[in-house]
């Protein structure tokens, strides 16, 4: 499209942007931890969206400084080889492509991952805290929690577009915003409402079946996010009042209908398909096609965090203990 005929208003943010000004983080954690981390990968399906998934971790962390050593095994044996990992202590982290099983079996498997080697986030310790709204391990706030990486991810494209209000306090950054999250699965988007909401955002978040508000209340007066139906409502009624929206519909057949969006809100796209058709241009203020590659680099600072939460605290006197426990505590380094 000649620069004449383009939409005026709206700006396509690409993830590599994002990413670059993620990886100086990453790189400056790499330097302290002063060895190359070694990344275990378990590929035991053959869905080729994880296949492509992991090449690109692989990729990623070995243009990067990380190893990364992906195993494909059978999913019967996958368990032993899980076990196995944990016990070898040239492996700093595990991530196991899901899904494998398609049932408890997986969650099981989850657990299994031993809570020190877990980049994604996945133990039930890490989930607990994520929704409780408790960023640290220990007493003293030195250890900071791992949250999932694909929320993490949004959370910090959200930062980069100063969505993020730095003129509020850590914890409330959001406070004003509406957001809608199209996905709610337990992977990404039920956690990625749960953050946004404890952020102090008012949440809508649409699934298949329904709607719920994820809210800290008016003023947001609640420590953490809560949770209601909100009994009937559909897209044209969350939508209308969202100034950001994010979608993450799998498969080709959904697109999300943006003649609903308010003019100026900012779009993102998490799904491997184009939840949003060409025309979001016109009505968005920013929109983000894909988010992969941030993703990528939150898992690399995740494998660190895990290093240095294993080393033990070893904070400077005067930074984590100042800031109150709040996500931005969390995610800054
Ligand atoms: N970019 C990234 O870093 C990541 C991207 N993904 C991608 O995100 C997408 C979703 O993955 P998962 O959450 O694991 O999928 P999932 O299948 O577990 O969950 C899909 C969610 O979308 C909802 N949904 C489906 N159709 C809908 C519709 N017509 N209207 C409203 N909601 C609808 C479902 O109710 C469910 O909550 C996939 O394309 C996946 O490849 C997943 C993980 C990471
Ligand atoms: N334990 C676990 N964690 C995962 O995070 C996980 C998993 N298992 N199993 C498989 C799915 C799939 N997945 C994707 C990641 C990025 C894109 C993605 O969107 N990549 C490109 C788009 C690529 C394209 O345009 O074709 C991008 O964002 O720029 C898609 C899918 C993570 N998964």
């Amino acid at each position: 499209m000649a620069a004449a005929d383009a939409p005026a208003g709206c700006k396509v943010v690409l993830a590599s942007t994002v990413a670059k000004s993620l990886s100086s983080e990453v790189q400056e954690g790499l330097n302290q931890v002063g060895k190359a981390p070694l990344l275990v990968g378990f590929l035991a399906n053959h869905d080729p969206a994880a296949r492509m998934y992991a090449d690109w971790t692989g990729k990623t962390c070995r243009e990067s400084g990380f190893e990364f050593d992906l195993r494909q095994v059978d999913k019967e044996e996958l368990e032993d080889q899980i076990l196995a990992a944990n016990q070898d202590d040239k492996v700093d982290g595990i991530i196991v492509y899901y899904p494998i099983f398609g049932n408890r079996q997986d969650q099981y498997l989850q657990q299994i991952v031993d809570i020190n080697k877990d980049v994604e986030g996945l133990s039930h310790r890490y989930v607990f805290n994520m929704y409780q709204n408790i960023r640290f391990l220990d007493e003293a706030k030195l250890q900071k929690s791992i949250l999932p990486c694909t929320p993490l991810a949004i959370v910090k494209i959200l930062e980069y577009l100063h969505v993020y209000n730095p003129v509020l306090p850590y914890g409330n950054r959001l406070f004003g915003h509406n957001i809608t999250v199209v996905n709610r699965s337990e992977v990404v988007g039920r956690p990625l409402a749960a953050l946004l909401a404890n952020d102090g955002a008012n949440v809508y978040s649409v699934d298949i079946a329904n709607i719920q508000n994820f809210t800290r209340g008016s003023g947001i007066k609640k420590k953490r996010h809560e949770v209601h139906d909100k009994d009937g409502w559909k897209l044209e009624d969350c939508v209308p009042l969202s100034d950001v929206v994010i979608s993450g519909v799998p498969g080709d057949k959904f697109k999300f209908p943006t003649q609903l969006l308010r003019d100026g809100a900012v779009c993102i796209n998490f799904s491997s398909e184009k939840n949003f058709g060409p025309e979001v241009k016109e009505k968005a203020s920013i929109y983000v096609p894909a988010i992969g590659k941030v993703t990528i680099c939150v898992l690399q600072r995740n494998l660190l965090r895990l290093i240095q939460n294993r080393r033990g605290p070893s904070v400077p006197s005067g930074t984590a203990t100042e800031k109150p426990g709040t996500l931005e505590a969390l995610t800054e380094s």
